[in-house]
């Protein structure tokens, strides 16, 4: 009986009903999990279902098959009913890529969506892009790699051609560490870095150590780090972060909580080294914080429109995040500090409908082009 699900599990009940559905010879997950039928209970509470289930009176088909290759964390995120509800009904379907198999033999995929980490994983996918140029695969290995070192993640940032725009980039100055962290302060200080310094991992490998940050108040403190890092000059800004999501064309921005500024009391007091709370990750809204509008405020939109533009173009990824920050004080002086491949989609808003619209319009662009032919 319906009325026994609370509503949330009645959602995914009637999502995985409309999932069952096999593609391209594989079975998908989610099929024989459904209550059948339904009664009055069961209208209340659809009520509260976020998004209407139709029965289309046709069904797409043109069929265009996502292979993926995703670890089971960013699976279980991504890969969620609704939005493989939402691809059915455009004709897109979603098919696990087996690590045990040669790729060329699996498939014929359109889309290959990948973010597993390894040289071997990175050969695979390579090979398999060079011996099968229709399909597209996001994004190349080559690309996502520059984005796994913190030093050529943000390379090139600076010289962005964002002339017209309502806003100016920068980034944080920084230098690598490669070893012996003690003598690197004389460095930092030739360098013109300003305490407090944020240590980061160089690498990002996927593990939770790649994500220790710590912060630095003096030249000292360097000594306690472990290499090879990045150092990044501390900046100001007000305690709110923005994430711009990236999915081809289309971005989203959210807010996140982040470190409060530091004063120059604290400056001049504090010394040491602090590990960093990961405060951006937390799932707390920001929207219904009481805060501060100049601190606040969403970066202007064609701003971030045309940032995205020229991103995608430099570090040649369609999927990514960019982590951003304003200048304290300042209307529209933004830092990007840090950017993420395939980050967490499912806190983008409205993610589902954006990716099928993504891999829809992408589908018709080959189709297309196949006809000029
Ligand atoms: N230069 C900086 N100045 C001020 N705050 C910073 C700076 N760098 C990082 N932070 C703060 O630390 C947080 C984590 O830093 P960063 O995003 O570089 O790490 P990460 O481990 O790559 O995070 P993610 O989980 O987004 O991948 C930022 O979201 C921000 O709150
Ligand atoms: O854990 P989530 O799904 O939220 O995604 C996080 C993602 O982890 P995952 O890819 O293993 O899932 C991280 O990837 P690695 O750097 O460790 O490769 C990184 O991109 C974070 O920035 C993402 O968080 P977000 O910035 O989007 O909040
Ligand atoms: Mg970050
Ligand atoms: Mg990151």
């Amino acid at each position: 009986m319906f009325g026994t699900l609370a509503s949330g599990e009645l959602e995914t009940a009637r999502l995985r009903r409309d999932l069952g559905f096999s593609c391209g010879g594989i079975r998908m997950e989610g099929e024989n999990m459904v209550p059948q039928g339904g009664d009055g209970e069961g209208e209340q509470v659809n009520e509260t279902v976020p998004f209407q289930i139709q029965q289309h009176p046709f069904e797409q088909t043109q069929k265009l098959v996502v292979g993926y290759a995703l670890t089971p964390k960013k699976k279980k995120s991504f890969l969620q009913p609704k939005l493989e509800v939402l691809a059915r009904r455009k004709g897109i379907c979603f098919v696990p890529i087996d690590l045990n198999r040669p790729l060329s033999e699996q498939g014929p995929f359109d889309i290959v969506l990948h973010k597993l980490l390894g040289k071997e994983w990175q050969d695979v996918i390579e090979d398999y892009q060079k011996k099968h140029q229709e399909v597209t695969v996001l994004d190349p290995p080559g690309a996502i790699q520059r984005i796994h070192n913190r030093q050529s993640m943000l390379q090139g940032l600076a010289d962005l051609n964002l002339s017209d725009c309502s806003g100016s980039i920068f980034v944080p100055k920084q230098m690598v560490v490669l070893k012996d962290s003690a003598s690197s302060a004389d460095r930092a200080i030739e360098a013109g870095l300003k305490f407090p310094l944020v240590a980061k991992p160089l690498w990002i490998d996927g593990t939770a150590k790649s994500h220790q940050l710590f912060l630095a108040y003096d030249r000292r403190s360097l000594a306690e780090l472990d290499p090879p890092l990045v150092l990044q000059e501390f900046v100001n800004h007000g305690g709110v972060m923005f994430k711009v999501f990236v999915v081809g064309d289309t971005i989203k921005v959210v807010r996140r909580f982040s470190l409060p500024n530091i004063s120059n009391c604290e400056k001049a007091k504090v010394d040491g080294v602090f590990q960093f709370p990961r405060v951006s990750s937390a799932a707390a809204s920001v929207d219904n914080a009481d805060l501060d509008p100049s601190v606040a405020e969403l970066p202007p939109k064609p701003f971030l429109e045309a940032l995205a533009k020229e991103l995608r173009i430099l570090l040649g990824l369609r999927l990514f995040n960019i982590d951003m920050i304003r200048e304290h004080g300042s209307k529209n002086v933004f830092y990007v500090i840090d950017i993420n491949y395939f980050p967490g989609y499912a806190k983008m808003p409205d993610y589902e409908q954006v990716f099928v619209d993504f891999f829809h319009d992408m589908a018709q662009a080959k189709q297309k082009k196949r006809h000029c032919k």
